[in-house]
């Protein structure tokens, strides 16, 4: 038997459903080009996705990986992370053999992203579904005839079963942004980074991997060329703000993510950059 990929709906919105011939399973929305749900063969799943969200493009859907560009956050004068969360990908192409599936999905620049951001550009962003492990790869093009400069996030809502009791590694001596506290520059000294009060922070150069323990179970995060980790949860009151969340599903998530973040990424025409996040459940 080989791995399927089957195009159907979820709440009425078009979505991808992958499973690996061991049992991995992932699904993708269309709208926003974005993993909801990431499931390694035989474990638990790994992603939140919000029961509120919604998925059909009116508004960003909570949970899973949204994809930011080429704005992250509100760091420029573009809507708040950027065009390519709320619009349709499509999809480029696909592959599975029975232990790996592999999908492409695409999206480019046109006349609605062009009136808001003068650059065309093309991403494409490859997602690669193995027995224990999700690899997420964005590339993005310059098919313009001038420079462009973006930044950029997969912006990955990891599930956990308490936040307090999870513990994310491999940030210690990492410089970051406290985004909680005017964008000032602090050191991280923990070993592991307990969550228990709202977090939004940019930590820079983060290149070797994190690992994020959670009840009994481990998740590597690994980033190449993604220069930068967010870290977010909003808590109590933050999330007392976000229409499309429970009040206390903060308890249950953590946003770790891939991020070019602190400094733009400059593209003269023709040319491309990538960057890839991989999480890989260490149990099997
Ligand atoms: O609510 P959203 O627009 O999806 O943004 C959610 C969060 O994304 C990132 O993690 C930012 O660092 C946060 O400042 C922001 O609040």
């Amino acid at each position: 038997m080989y791995a399927r990929i089957e195009e159907t709906e979820f709440q009425g919105a078009p979505v991808l459903t992958v499973a690996t011939r061991d049992g991995a399973q992932a699904t993708i929305a269309l709208n926003g080009g974005q993993v909801i749900h990431w499931q390694p063969a035989g474990g638990h799943p790994w992603l939140y996705l919000s029961e509120r969200a919604c998925l059909d493009g009116s508004s960003a859907i909570r949970g899973g990986i949204p994809v930011c560009f080429p704005q992250f956050a509100e760091q420029g004068p573009l809507p708040k992370h950027g065009l390519v969360r709320t619009r349709p990908w499509r999809l480029i192409e696909q592959r599975s053999e029975s232990d790996l599936v592999m999908l492409t999905l695409g999206i480019g620049s046109d006349r609605e992203t062009e009136a808001l951001w003068p650059h065309a550009f093309d991403l494409e962003l490859t997602l690669g579904v193995g027995a224990n492990r999700l690899d997420v790869e964005l590339a993005v093009s310059n098919v313009g005839e001038s420079a462009l400069s973006f930044t950029a996030a997969l912006h990955t809502y990891l599930q956990v079963h308490e936040v307090e009791l999870a513990r994310l590694e491999g940030l210690k001596g990492k410089p970051y942004q406290d985004k909680r506290d005017g964008g000032t520059i602090k050191v991280e000294h923990l070993d592991a980074l307990v969550v228990d009060d709202a977090v939004d922070r940019i930590y820079t150069d983060t290149r070797r991997p994190l690992r994020l323990l959670d009840g009994g179970r481990t998740l590597s995060i690994v980033h190449e060329q993604f220069p930068d980790t967010v870290v977010w949860n909003p808590w109590v009151e933050g999330a007392a703000t976000l229409g499309d969340m429970p009040d206390r599903d903060f308890r249950h998530m953590l946003c770790v993510e891939a991020a070019v973040a602190a400094s733009p990424v400059t593209l003269a025409p023709d040319e491309s950059w990538w960057g890839r996040q991989s999480l890989i459940d260490e149990r099997l």
